[in-house]
């Protein structure tokens, strides 16, 4: 964690001394100069972005201009060919093995695609979310649960609205419903930083509003980092904090949601302008 200069904080009188530190100050999330090719193609062009505590951000951006590569650089799905990523404040480019895992289960992804385990009821899958960050890899079944998970897990479920469907088998719960679960996993597994993949892009106007809305809560109420790529701009108007825009693989936007205009709504989605060269 940095101290604040005084040119930050606005102070002269304090210049020598170091600066309170604000915990809501420091980015969960840190990216700097990321860049990502696939065969000779860049998709990433050197794009530095944080997250902070307690904020919702949205990626947006046509398709094809590196929003998912990004989320899927910081959790490890895709290797980066350059850049840092600092989780929670480790640095994950100086970790290795054991020390990278448990650095990255501070973070945890929502996919569009449900990554839940259909025939396991909603409970098990969230208790999934909590094995997730203990050392050694468990067996799913329920058997095998740690003391006091069942309780935490059904904490969570509740969180999201869904407490009273805990015993239902994932694969029976409606789309919406599914992507709560999904999110209270990701709060079982208590990751400081939640990714959002399309989070509502397949749900109906309603169950979008109630996912983004849960989103929004979990900033704003349980000071995580939020990150979600939304292909709805209105979306990201009424729910996020700040919007990233993505152009070609560089970031052509990074400020206040009340801030993104329609001219920039036009260029970050007017045809061909999507996907880097
Ligand atoms: N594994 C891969 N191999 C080759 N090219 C890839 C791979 N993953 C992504 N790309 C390419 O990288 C570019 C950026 O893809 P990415 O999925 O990050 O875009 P996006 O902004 O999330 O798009 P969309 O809105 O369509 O989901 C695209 O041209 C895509 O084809």
């Amino acid at each position: 964690m940095k101290a604040r200069t005084s040119h930050q904080t606005g102070t002269s009188c304090l210049a020598e001394m170091p600066a309170p530190l604000d915990p809501f100050d420091t980015p969960l999330l840190n990216v700097t100069r990321l860049t990502k090719q696939f065969s000779g193609r860049t998709v990433l062009d050197g794009i530095d972005f944080s997250v902070r505590a307690g904020e919702l951000v949205a990626f947006l951006g046509a398709n094809g201009s590196g929003k998912s590569t990004t989320l899927r650089c910081v959790m490890g799905l895709t290797e980066p060919d350059g850049g840092s990523i600092e989780l929670s404040g480790s640095d994950l480019s100086g970790l290795r093995g054991q020390h990278l895992l448990r650095a990255r289960r501070h973070a945890a992804m929502v996919f569009q695609k449900i990554h839940l385990v259909p025939r396991r009821s909603a409970l098990e899958n969230v208790c999934a979310g909590g094995l997730a960050r203990l050392s050694a890899a468990r067996s799913l079944s329920p058997a095998f649960f740690p003391k006091g998970l069942k309780e935490e897990a059904m904490a969570c479920l509740d969180r999201v609205g869904m407490a009273d469907r805990a015993l239902d088998r994932v694969g029976r719960l409606s789309g919406g419903q599914q992507q709560r679960v999904a999110l209270a996993r990701a709060l079982c597994q208590r990751a400081q930083v939640v990714l959002a993949d399309e989070p509502v892009s397949a749900l109906d106007p309603h169950a979008a509003e109630q996912v983004m809305s849960l989103l929004g809560d979990l900033a704003h109420r349980e000071n995580l980092a939020v990150a979600a790529v939304l292909h709805q701009p209105d979306l990201a108007l009424r729910h996020a904090d700040r919007a990233i825009g993505l152009l070609k693989g560089k970031i052509i936007f990074n400020d206040a949601v009340g801030n993104l205009t329609s001219d920039m709504q036009d260029l970050l989605y007017s045809p061909d302008r999507g996907e880097a060269a």
